[in-house]
């Protein structure tokens, strides 16, 4: 791992170490160095209108992002790509934040790319360089310092299954699926759903859901250990704003508290799971050392004084 202060979100607040700032990154993945021309990507992208990507920032400190393309079963067109980079910047920048949930809009999660800007994006190198656009949306949006949810409803293929693993969790309604369909476009993830899949099932489930392009329904998505719960769905609820709801009582278990110990969490958890021992271990010192003596730990230390 290589980090550079200027792009380390994860440690923002804390008091900055050599070690904290010269090994955990949690800002983009790729650089011009590495061939990345984001610029001119960018500008391609923006060439394939249609759909958005919605976010509401709640005071509580949960957000919502919605992939809002449901004409196209929510494929991401270009500029919707555009977007998810620019609402995932404004995550980035959202210091209250505790949670996010990621859903679909009309009852469905996402079909992947729009296989019309695909066909118009066929030059390898665009490909490759819109492979680097997004993997570098869903990286950070992965590393952001919020607990995530992939909240599952109708179908999430291809790049939208790659989706739902740049969350911390999933969560899935009866009757829907989550489907790695690549195979049968004659590709491999390429929005780093592949190297995220291994992490999260191991090797041999990736191969499994990449080699059969397996219909992973909620049923096997827990035997697999990729679904984290599966939801009722909202009785007769074409809004789909009860399963929404269910979503926030689910990962609420998990996110009471200051917002500062919530992210901090998140923050030791990253660390952990993608920096070496030794630097996870003066990592976790850092963000230790922005809670210890903070507002909420003054507070517990006087509540349990008071109880005597
Ligand atoms: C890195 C991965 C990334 C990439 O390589 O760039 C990808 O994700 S590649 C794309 C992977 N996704 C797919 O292959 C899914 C394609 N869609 C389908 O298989 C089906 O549409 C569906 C999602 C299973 C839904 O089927 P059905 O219920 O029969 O509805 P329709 O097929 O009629 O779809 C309704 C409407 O939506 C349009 N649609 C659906 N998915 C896409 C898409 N990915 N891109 C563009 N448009 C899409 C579909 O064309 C229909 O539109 P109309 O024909 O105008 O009614």
């Amino acid at each position: 791992m290589v980090l550079c202060a200027a792009s380390c979100h994860l440690l923002r607040g804390s008091r900055p170490t050599a070690w904290g700032y010269l090994l955990l990154r949690s800002g983009s993945v790729y650089t011009a160095a590495s061939g990345f021309q984001r610029e001119e990507i960018r500008q391609k992208l923006q060439a394939f209108p249609g759909g958005s990507v919605d976010l509401v920032k709640r005071d509580s400190g949960i957000a919502v992002l919605t992939v809002n393309n449901p004409a196209r079963m929510n494929a991401f067109s270009g500029t919707m790509m555009v977007e998810l980079e620019e609402r995932v910047s404004q995550l980035e920048e959202w210091s209250e934040g505790k949670s996010l949930i990621i859903q679909g809009a009309a009852g469905t999660f996402c079909s992947g790319s729009d296989l019309n800007a695909v066909r118009a994006i066929s030059k390898p190198q665009d490909g490759i360089q819109m492979c680097m656009f997004m993997q570098d949306s869903l990286t950070r949006l992965l590393r952001l310092p919020l607990i995530s949810v992939a909240l599952v409803e109708g179908r999430a293929l291809g790049g939208g299954a790659e989706l739902t693993t740049a969350c911390d969790f999933r969560l899935m309604v009866p009757g829907s699926v989550i489907q790695f369909v690549h195979k049968h476009m004659g590709l491999v993830p390429g929005w780093g759903g592949a190297a995220r899949l291994v992490r999260i099932v191991g090797s041999q489930n990736t191969l499994k859901m990449l080699g059969g392009a397996v219909k992973v329904d909620p049923e096997m998505g827990l035997e697999f250990g990729l679904v984290d719960g599966v939801l009722e769905p909202g009785a007769g609820d074409e809004s789909g704003a009860s399963t929404l709801l269910e979503a926030e009582k689910w990962l609420s278990h998990y996110t009471q508290g200051p917002a500062p110990v919530i992210r901090a969490i998140k923050k030791v958890v990253l660390s952990g799971r993608e920096l070496p021992l030794e630097a996870a271990l003066r990592t976790e010192r850092d963000i230790f050392g922005t809670v210890w003596g903070g507002e909420a730990n003054m507070q517990a230390l006087a509540n349990k004084a008071k109880h005597k």
